[in-house]
């Protein structure tokens, strides 16, 4: 299939533009490089560019007659949402309607989009389906779920058929350590906590010790990027086999506490690193698992790195790596 992504010059994205070129799909990257890293791509060609360049993006649609759009483009750091939301509205809910413009006026097939578990907010049950009620207590959720219904939207309408990936918490990095999350101030646990044991940080703070959980700390369900870039070929060959729209969790649907991570950092780096209780950072929910019945059942999905150990040795291989470079 030619395929275009939309932010494949970044962490998840260029992880699937690997994968998609290793099973011979042929890709075009449209990034505007704002988060993400040329080298980082290792397959196919880059477009450099802005979603918000309509007429650069019609150029793009123009030249190419694409089978499916694999959309990861966006902002996506939680407190500033808060701080600026109409930035984030604008990239990743207006951007996605000016790409899904195009997607209708060009005629494209099929549309797999990247949306996220903030879309559940503070979930009753720290188990969520995809039935839960969309409840997003930040904007950054919000943006995502909008652009959601308006997927769902155009497609009652005669649109793409689509798939809707709702990413838990993606972590670790390329088994061969090629590429890996590369994003400066990176706020996510197990990078933080594997460059607190390079030393790149003077510690690891754990954000509350007072949750209702059973050692007090929140409760998250970390995929290995292989498993989740493995779900969007999964989710393309659905779609071109004539799979029906789908919203879809990814997760394992099981968790691990703060505390856990990092211990599984400091066995898999032999490394004592500092960690100090911190009081609770806002708007995280106590724990959040993914119930993922409907992906294995609607994509035949099963993970392979499904183990916190090895999702942290590959996140800290790619950490080490990516210090020396
Ligand atoms: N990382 C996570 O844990 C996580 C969890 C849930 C959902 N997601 C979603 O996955 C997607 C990818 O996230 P990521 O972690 O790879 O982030 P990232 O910042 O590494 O990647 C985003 C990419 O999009 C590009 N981009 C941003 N705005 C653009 C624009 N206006 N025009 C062109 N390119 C633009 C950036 O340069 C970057 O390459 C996002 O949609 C995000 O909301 C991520
Ligand atoms: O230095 C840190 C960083 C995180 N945490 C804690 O570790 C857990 C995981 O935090 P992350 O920031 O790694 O991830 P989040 O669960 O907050 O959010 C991530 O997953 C969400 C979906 O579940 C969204 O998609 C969001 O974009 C993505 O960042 C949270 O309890 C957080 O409080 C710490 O204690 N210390």
């Amino acid at each position: 299939m030619k395929i275009l992504v939309t932010g494949g010059a970044g962490y998840i994205g260029s992880h699937v533009v690997r994968q998609l070129g290793e099973a011979g799909h042929e890709v075009v990257v449209y990034d505007n490089l704002s988060t993400g890293h040329r080298w980082a791509i290792l397959s196919g060609t880059l477009v450099e560019g802005d979603l918000a360049d309509g007429e650069r993006l019609d150029a793009v649609f123009e030249a190419h007659r694409f089978d499916a759009v694999l959309h990861f483009a966006a902002f996506i750091v939680v407190p500033e949402s808060v701080a600026e939301p109409l930035k984030y509205y604008a990239n990743n809910t207006r951007n996605t309607l000016g790409l899904l413009e195009r997607v209708q006026r060009f005629g494209v097939p099929h549309f797999v989009f990247s949306s996220t578990a903030a879309v559940y907010g503070m979930p009753e049950q720290s188990m969520v389906d995809e039935s839960a009620p969309l409840v997003p207590i930040n904007p950054y959720g919000a943006s995502k779920m909008m652009s959601e219904r308006m997927l769902m939207d155009l497609g009652v309408a005669g649109g793409p058929s689509y798939v809707a990936l709702r990413y838990f918490n993606v972590a670790g990095a390329d088994p061969e350590a090629r590429i890996g999350q590369a994003t400066p101030d990176a706020t996510h646990l197990i990078k933080v906590a594997c460059q607190a044991a390079l030393g790149q940080r003077e510690r690891l703070q754990i954000f509350g010790t007072d949750y209702p959980t059973p050692d007090g700390t929140c409760i998250r369900d970390y995929i290995h990027i292989e498993d989740l870039a493995r779900a969007h070929l999964a989710a393309l060959d659905y779609l071109a086999g004539g799979g029906a729209s789908a919203v879809l969790n990814c997760g394992y649907g099981r968790g691990y506490s703060v505390r856990e991570v990092a211990d599984a950092v400091r066995r898999v780096s032999g490394v004592e690193f500092r960690v100090d209780e911190a009081p609770r950072r806002a708007g995280d929910p106590p724990a959040l698992v993914a119930d993922n019945t409907r992906i294995r059942r609607e994509l035949g999905w099963t993970p392979a790195y499904d183990d916190l150990d090895r999702i942290v040795a590959d996140a800290w291989r790619w950490e080490r790596k990516f210090a020396n470079q």
